[in-house]
């Protein structure tokens, strides 16, 4: 695509050279920059982009886009110079690939819990009704099957570009993608065009990055501003009825959903079991009642999230119903590890005061042994939060052992004593390990009949990042693998 064109809709300050060459790719980071790709230079957290426009014209690069002005001794390179790079890699990325989102429905999944549960719920329902759905987010992005891996749960600009215009090309009209906090502050998602947006809730996360939590609620409000069909939000969080409230004058249709507070889609006649949730979905064109395979009242408005998205396309109750019923499980996501012992191992991605203490009450309920509690704290992360998870667990759980969980570049057994702070608030029962699958081991050696041990915090993950070294660790195979040694 000529550069011309690419920089359609650009808020450009200054320009140099010719816009008439031909751009065969688009990069932010130098290393992946090719033959005659263009190169946006980001002024970022930990380093600048400016830093590496030698490299990128090393590699290929015929123009740029910066955010400073730059000197340059080639008088050939094509040089844009902007405000905001990170805004400009959006607009295009989007133009690059030839504005997908406009030809397809987009539905954003934002809030601190529940997104990526949700996004497959709504993928099994819509899949169900011959609407073929694409997913982005933590668990990668899923294309007519195929699944890649993300860097982040909402990945940079260009690859959600790149991602919504594969889809489109395989077929794929819908994408329901995670919208975090991070992507909405950093321009991820800008230019994207968002059909319907959903919140599911806000508690303690990602203090790190936004500082206090109106800060990090006023990102997650942002997506709300952006979509053109509908917003669906969780009525019963405080947040939420913020998000109705602030978004009231606008000229977009608003479905709610809860269980305890009056809502457009709702709950009733809720049975918990270990197995699952039984509950009447009731929407105003009737009700029905589900089956659904994932125990915890947290399920009931995940699947309610999912429903009211549903509801809003006209799919009728029996199509929502053999959506939700579908879903045998989510990887990660209170996963029962089939290990035919008298105990129970469930690997369950909680990694927030709130996930914790959703996990924990749901298990708490039907639990007629110990719950031994294996966990710990992301490093790099939110410091705010580990004290709290600490508590969170230490009120459930009969048993903790607090380990590692990701330490990336901080000392393991500091992030531990910050999580143990707030264990010793209210349970003296806990013992430390550092060795994560040590700590694993340590629980299954110790099992006693009917204890459900709680793996909490990796869920999906198969990897642990120690340093910047990715390991493989698959707690899945760790518990399997060590219940096998010690038969033989
Ligand atoms: C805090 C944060 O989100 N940081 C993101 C940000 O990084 P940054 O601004 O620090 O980048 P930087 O390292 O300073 O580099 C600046 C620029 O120089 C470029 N560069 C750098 C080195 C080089 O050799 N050549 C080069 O060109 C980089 O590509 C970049 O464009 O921009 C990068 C490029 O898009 C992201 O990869 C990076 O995400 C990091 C990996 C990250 O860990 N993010 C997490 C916190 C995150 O986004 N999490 C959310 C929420 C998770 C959830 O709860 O669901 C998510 O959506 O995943
Ligand atoms: N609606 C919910 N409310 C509170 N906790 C939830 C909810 N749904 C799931 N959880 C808990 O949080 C964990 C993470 O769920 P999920 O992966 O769906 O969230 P997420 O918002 O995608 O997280 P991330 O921010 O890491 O992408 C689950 O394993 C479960 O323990
Ligand atoms: N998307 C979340 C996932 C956290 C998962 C946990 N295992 C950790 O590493 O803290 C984050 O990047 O903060
Ligand atoms: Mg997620």
């Amino acid at each position: 695509m000529k550069i011309k064109n690419l920089i359609e809709g650009l808020e450009i300050e200054k320009i140099h050279g010719d816009l008439e060459k031909d751009i065969k790719g688009i990069g932010y980071n130098s290393r992946k920059i090719d033959l005659d790709y263009l190169f946006v230079a980001i002024e970022g957290f930990e380093s600048d982009g400016h830093k590496y426009i030698q490299e990128a014209i090393e590699r290929g690069a015929i123009a740029l886009v910066v955010e400073k002005d730059i000197k340059l001794d080639r008088e050939d390179i094509t040089i844009i110079r902007v405000e905001d790079g990170r805004d400009s890699l959006a607009r295009i990325s989007s133009n690059f690939y030839g504005k997908p989102s406009q030809n397809m429905k987009v539905i954003g999944v934002t809030g601190t819990n529940g997104k990526t549960s949700i996004t497959y719920l709504v993928k099994s329902i819509l899949d169900r009704v011959n609407k073929n759905t694409g997913v982005i987010g933590t668990m990668g992005s899923v294309i007519d099957g195929e699944v890649l891996s993300t860097e982040n749960t909402t990945p940079e600009s260009l690859w959600i570009q790149r991602y919504l215009y594969t889809m489109l090309k395989e077929g794929t009209k819908h994408c329901v993608m995670e919208v975090s906090s991070h992507s909405l502050d950093l321009k991820r998602v800008e230019y994207c065009n968002f059909d319907i947006g959903v919140f599911t809730n806000l508690s303690r996360d990602h203090l790190d990055y936004h500082n206090t939590v109106e800060n990090y609620f006023n990102a997650k409000l942002k997506l709300f501003y952006m979509t053109n069909k509908c917003n669906i939000i969780n009525i019963d969080d405080k947040y939420g009825r913020r998000i109705i409230e602030e978004t009231k004058n606008l000229d977009i249709s608003t479905i709610t959903y809860g269980i305890e507070k009056k809502s457009t889609i709702y709950a009733t006649d809720i049975e918990y079991h270990l197995k699952g949730v039984d509950f009447k979905l009731n929407t105003p064109k009737g009700s029905i009642d589900i089956s659904f395979n994932i125990p915890g009242e947290f399920s009931v408005y995940n699947a309610l999230a999912a429903a009211s998205v549903a509801y809003c396309y006209g799919i009728d109750l029996k199509g929502i119903k053999e959506g939700l019923e579908a879903v045998e499980g989510i990887r990660g996501r209170f996963e029962i590890v089939p290990t035919n012992e008298d105990f129970s191992v469930i690997i369950d991605f909680a990694h927030t005061p709130d996930g914790l203490e959703k996990v924990l009450s749901t298990i708490k309920e039907f639990a007629e042994g110990r719950i031994v509690a294996v966990f710990g704290a992301g490093g790099n992360r939110d410091r705010t939060k580990r004290p709290i998870m600490g508590e969170s667990v230490g009120k459930y759980a009969d048993f903790l052992i607090v380990t590692s969980d990701n330490p990336r570049n901080e000392e393991p057994m500091r992030i531990i004593d910050d999580v143990v702070e707030g264990v010793k608030k209210v349970n003296n029962n806990y013992i430390k390990v550092v060795d994560r699958k040590e700590a694993i081991e340590y629980a299954i050696k110790n099992a006693k009949p009917k204890d459900i041990i709680l793996l909490a915090g990796k869920g999906h993950e198969t990897y642990t990042i120690i340093g910047n070294e990715v390991l493989p660790f698959d707690e899945r195979q760790i518990v399997l693998d060590f219940l096998k040694e010690i038969k033989n």
